[in-house]
């Protein structure tokens, strides 16, 4: 596909999510329209959508409109590059830019298209991040960094690096957690790699790997919200423990099995019924579902799809959660809260409601990433019985 070809398929995409259908399945859609479309073709087309979703106000008002047309005139021209080319008309591209579209507008000075968030939850950034929330919100405006774990028990860190700059992948460590590579090129190289093929990688951002690291060594670990089992598999890592992963949509853990395979790993599925019996756990770890908001840049869509309403629903899951996760928790052992959020209202609030409702427990550690050229936002907290 021709570049002008690949925008003329964004604003297709576009136009379909205008429509109510979400990013992922108006892509696979259109996918399945362009069998002509190759893996290169795919990427370049889903970039183009994400990037409009990551600035969907600024995109809007340099392109003078919602439609998939102008939302794509509008990120191009964030991105600087020239229109003209892209937009001729020719083979698949699309039609050339009427007068009304070539006429930049001006550059926009009101806070919510600056930071590209909804109006509602600009106070809530505000809040919850003090001086850093202007540079979050910009961050969340750019893509994420792709950062992958090394399976220390099946390598070191130097000998995957090689491996993988040998495969075409470059790589550099990444000062938030000893085992995460971030990749420099050749991202998409990765998932044919030998080292990801033979486990000795996941990909995994950064900061989610150093809430893993920073708890403690234990015997028995439960990962209470394991999802794909990201967490579950980096406990796992770690010798001498025994993993167990929990979700309440077993449906979420369906990869895990052949993730733990490749990396020689066992971790232990843990059904809602069997919970109870399992205990208790010498560290829980609560991964708990949130707003997501830390991690935006990955799955954009999130920052106009999240409602006030939601957060409210999800602050009280996330209170229940770390109630029962508590009652799974050995006496000494260690109730470790995390969240991909930058909000309060899911972070320091809940951990100071967990102790007003449970003053037998204390915290112990709590420690907030930022969202940067590192990793994604995220939070966490560890408390033990006094
Ligand atoms: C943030 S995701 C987990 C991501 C995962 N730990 C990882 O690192 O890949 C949160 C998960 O919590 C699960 N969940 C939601 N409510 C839950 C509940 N009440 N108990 C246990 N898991 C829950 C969701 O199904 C979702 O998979």
């Amino acid at each position: 596909m021709t570049p002008g070809a690949r925008i003329s398929a964004a604003i297709e995409i576009l136009n379909t999510m205008a429509d109510g259908v979400p990013a992922e399945q108006a892509l696979t859609r259109w996918a399945r329209g362009s069998r002509y479309a190759g893996s290169k073709d795919r990427a370049a087309v889903r970039d183009h959508v994400f990037d409009v979703l990551r600035q969907r106000r600024l995109a809007a008002h340099l392109g003078g409109g919602d439609t998939g047309r102008a939302l794509m005139i509008g990120v191009l021209r964030a991105q600087g590059i020239d229109l003209a080319p892209l937009f001729n008309g020719q083979g698949h591209a699309p039609l050339p830019l009427s007068d009304a579209e070539a006429t930049a507008p001006n550059a926009p000075s009101d806070m919510a298209t600056l930071w590209n968030l909804p109006d509602w939850i600009i106070p809530l950034f505000q809040a919850s991040l003090g001086a850093d929330a202007e540079a979050v919100a910009q961050a969340l405006q750019s893509r994420a960094p792709i950062s992958v774990r090394v399976n220390t028990a099946q390598a070191t860190v130097a000998d995957v690096a090689e491996a993988l700059a040998e495969a075409g992948i470059e790589t550099r460590t990444n000062d938030l957690c000893t085992t995460a590579l971030t990749v420099t090129e050749g991202e998409r190289k990765l998932r044919n790699s030998d080292s990801y093929l033979h486990g000795d990688i996941e990909l995994q951002d950064a900061a989610s790997q150093a809430v893993v690291a920073s708890l403690p060594d234990a015997e028995r670990m439960l990962d209470y919200c394991a999802g794909g089992g990201g967490k579950a598999l980096a406990m796992a890592a770690r010798r001498d423990a025994t993993v167990f992963a929990h979700d309440i949509d077993p449906r979420r853990m369906v990869d895990l099995p052949a993730r733990a395979d490749r990396a020689g790993a066992t971790v232990r599925q843990v059904t809602t019924d069997e919970l109870d019996g399992a205990g208790p756990f010498d560290v829980v770890l609560c991964d708990a579902p949130c707003s997501g908001s830390g991690s935006w840049r990955r799955s954009p869509e999130g920052k106009w799809t999240f409602t006030a309403g939601r957060l409210e629903e999800l602050t009280q899951i996330q209170d229940k959660i770390l109630d029962h996760s508590a009652t799974l928790t050995a006496k000494s052992g260690t109730l470790a809260y995390a969240t991909c959020s930058v909000l309060h209202s899911e972070n320091e609030d809940r951990a100071a409601a967990f102790l007003a409702r449970n003053p037998d427990w204390t915290q112990v550690f709590t420690k907030r990433f930022q969202v940067d050229a590192h990793g994604d936002g995220f939070f966490t907290a560890h408390f033990k019985r006094r």
